[in-house]
């Protein structure tokens, strides 16, 4: 029988503080519309100040979480977020093997928390371009992320071009095998998502959200994404209707939740808690 709505999957980490990782993931695919499963790399111990800890999920368990939902459920889209280790991202890549050919997958190439703290290490990076970005139907690393990929690309011979040009970056790493390409703008100032296709550049405007709260946007950006390829948007339509959200997430943001970059808020505009006060007042 066909699904009511689509399955997404996020295969990312844990942030026990609610702002970012499978937590955003899951407000993300429920502010779209689809149904959110998980199968978590990792735990951190995570506020908006920082990361204390670290604890990574063994590989086995990866593959065990993706497996499980895949015999029953199915999956119509994945989003890959945080990975930590190049254990996790050999364990990632086989668990993949669970999931029909031809689902949509995007990638966010997590390295560095909005508080500064890092979150993949050297030897992870290297996995990551040569086992997943050859396989990723959308990629989706901000500014520096993408700086780092390309540095790689261009040892490789990937690209000769400048490495400070957004365009550029966005050509040299769709050498590196994906599909897709979105620089996000998050780290820019004018907040301008660069797409590319492999054929041309198109770039994805809106309004920029200084005051706002961006803990978690890259993630929430990446998951709408996932969201909307599995809704049957293209590449490019999705990745336009996740810069959107992932926006206004940014613009409803909670500045006051924690003593650091607050979180988004993705479910801001749809839902008004409940108070005893406010039911009162109905009555
Ligand atoms: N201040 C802002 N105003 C409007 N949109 C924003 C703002 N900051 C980020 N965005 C949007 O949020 C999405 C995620 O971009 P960003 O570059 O912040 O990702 P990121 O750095 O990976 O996020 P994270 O901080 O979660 O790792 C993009 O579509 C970007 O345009
Ligand atoms: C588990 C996990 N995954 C991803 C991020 C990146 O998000 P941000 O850069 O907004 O902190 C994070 N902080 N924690």
């Amino acid at each position: 029988m066909p699904r009511p709505v689509p399955a997404v999957l996020s295969i990312a980490g844990s942030d026990s503080g609610g702002g970012a990782g499978i937590q955003a993931d899951l407000k993300a695919f429920a502010r779209c519309g689809v149904h959110g499963m998980t199968a978590i790399t990792a735990l951190t111990a995570q506020s908006t100040v920082g990361v204390t800890g670290i604890h990574p999920v063994p590989g086995e368990f990866i593959i065990e979480q993706v497996r499980t939902v895949a015999a029953d459920i199915g999956v119509d889209a994945v989003k890959i977020g945080m990975l930590g280790t190049a254990e996790t991202v050999r364990a990632v890549r086989e668990a993949l093997g669970h999931i029909e050919d031809g689902v949509p997958i995007v990638i966010d190439p997590v390295m560095v928390a909005e508080s500064g703290a890092v979150l993949l290490d050297d030897e992870a990076r290297a996995a990551i371009v040569r086992e997943l970005l050859p396989l990723a139907t959308v990629i989706t690393p901000n500014l520096p992320e993408a700086r780092v990929l390309a540095a790689g690309a261009e040892r490789a011979g990937a690209t000769e071009r400048g490495r400070d040009d957004v365009e550029d970056l966005a050509r040299a790493l769709h050498g590196l095998g994906p599909a897709n390409v979105v620089v996000t703008g998050g780290h820019r100032d004018e907040v301008t998502d660069v797409f590319f296709d492999g054929t041309s550049v198109t770039l994805l405007a809106g309004e920029r959200h200084p005051d706002g709260a961006a803990h978690g946007s890259g993630c929430t950006h990446s998951s709408a994404l996932a969201a909307h390829l599995a809704l049957g948007f293209s590449p490019q339509e999705a990745a336009r209707a996740a810069r959107r959200l992932a926006s206004e997430a940014v613009r409803d943001g909670h500045r006051s939740i924690g003593r650091g970059p607050g979180p988004v808020n993705v479910l801001g505009v749809a839902v008004r808690a409940v108070t005893p006060d406010r039911l009162a007042r109905q009555a």
